[in-house]
């Protein structure tokens, strides 16, 4: 679905180039106001930017926010307005018998079609598809929120950071005039940054599973059976593969040699039932994030110590993220 070379990719990265745009633009206005809390303006981001990827039809992005409390009734809504224009897409493939499979493919923008595809053929029925839809746009939208959120906070209250990012970033966008999927490797320490903040707040702080067959975890014996938590960031904090551990400190993740458990550090989860979107978040938070560090120096008050991290189903900042924005 969100994989290299499909036409939905260079859509995604279109759509976030424009929401990422749409966000500077608006924290332009917050310029010379003082400090704010950045959240709901990273929110209208994150959501548009997730509903223009499944539904591809913006201007109902701007009712997610409002609906999302009733989050079946506006998914219904969505998949019935998509499932309109797909009959009539279809409809109009089919009278046209010229039109080949490639073509056909680059007209599926949103990843609704496929899973009305599957629908059609008789893969899944409604319940699913609305089930699928209801994941993606939790998943793919507070656990972004939050990642970004979270590492606008450390960029503010770390100006050395700051200073290293702008110059990579002033590089990158010196070079480059759009970011692609290949070019936004070369963003290595903004890379750096994602991950320290994700290992320090993961998005997704905690899993639960149910263990299939007994299990020994160190002198623990586990039965078939048992519910088990995972805290990812307790994980996170081990001293054994991460010295110093509440320390911010990006530059851990720059030296690839670590000799690291493959599971030390693992904010989209491992295994079989790990997160299918993290290619997409990695490329947004870089879009979005760089693009603010391109226009904006960022500043902050708040203390560590009083951001207050609650544990939901997401791990957010119970006192806000407050930050002070001016033009570079
Ligand atoms: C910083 C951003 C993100 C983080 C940290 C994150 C993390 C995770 C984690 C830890 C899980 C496993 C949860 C569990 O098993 O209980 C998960 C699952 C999932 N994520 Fe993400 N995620 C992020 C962004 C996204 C995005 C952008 C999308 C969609 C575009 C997405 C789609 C999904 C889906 C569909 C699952 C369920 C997979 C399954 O159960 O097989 N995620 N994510």
């Amino acid at each position: 679905m969100i994989c290299e070379g499909t036409s939905t990719t260079n859509d995604s990265r279109l759509l976030i180039k424009n929401q990422s745009n749409i966000l500077c633009n608006n924290l332009d206005k917050m310029v010379g106001k003082g400090e704010f809390d950045v959240r709901s303006h990273i929110a209208n981001c994150t959501l548009d930017i997730i509903t223009d990827l499944i539904f591809n039809l913006h201007p109902l992005g701007k009712e997610a926010t409002k609906c999302l409390k009733v989050l079946h009734g506006f998914t219904n809504k969505m998949i019935k307005d998509r499932s309109e224009l797909y009959l009539e897409n279809r409809k109009k493939s089919s009278n046209n018998k010229d039109e080949d499979e490639e073509s056909r493919g680059k007209k599926k923008l949103a990843f609704l079609d496929t899973l009305l595809d599957k629908l059609h053929e008789g893969e899944i029925d409604q319940t699913m598809l609305r089930e699928e839809v209801d994941t993606f746009m939790f998943e793919g939208h507070d656990t972004t929120l939050a990642g970004i959120s979270w590492t606008l906070y450390f960029i503010a209250a770390y100006p050395d950071v700051q200073k290293k990012l702008q110059k990579e970033i002033d590089n990158f966008y010196g070079e480059n005039e759009e970011p692609t999927l290949t070019n936004l490797k070369k963003l290595i320490y903004l890379e750096c940054v994602i991950k320290e903040v994700q290992r320090l707040y993961p998005s997704v702080a905690v899993m639960g599973r149910l263990a299939a067959e007994d299990f020994k975890v160190g002198p623990y014996e586990v039965k078939k059976g048992t519910s088990i938590s995972i805290m990812i960031s307790a994980l996170h904090r081990d001293p054994k593969n991460f010295p110093d551990p509440d320390r911010f400190d990006p530059d851990r993740f720059l030296t690839e040699d670590r000799n690291i458990h493959p599971y030390a550090f693992i904010p989209f989860s491992a295994g079989p039932r790990n997160c299918i979107g993290q290619r997409f978040a990695m490329i947004e938070e870089k879009v979005v994030l760089s693009r603010i560090i391109q226009r904006f120096n960022l500043e902050t008050t708040q203390k560590r110590e009083e951001l207050e991290p609650s544990l939901e189903l997401v791990l957010r900042p119970l006192n806000g993220i407050r930050l002070k924005f001016t033009h570079r």
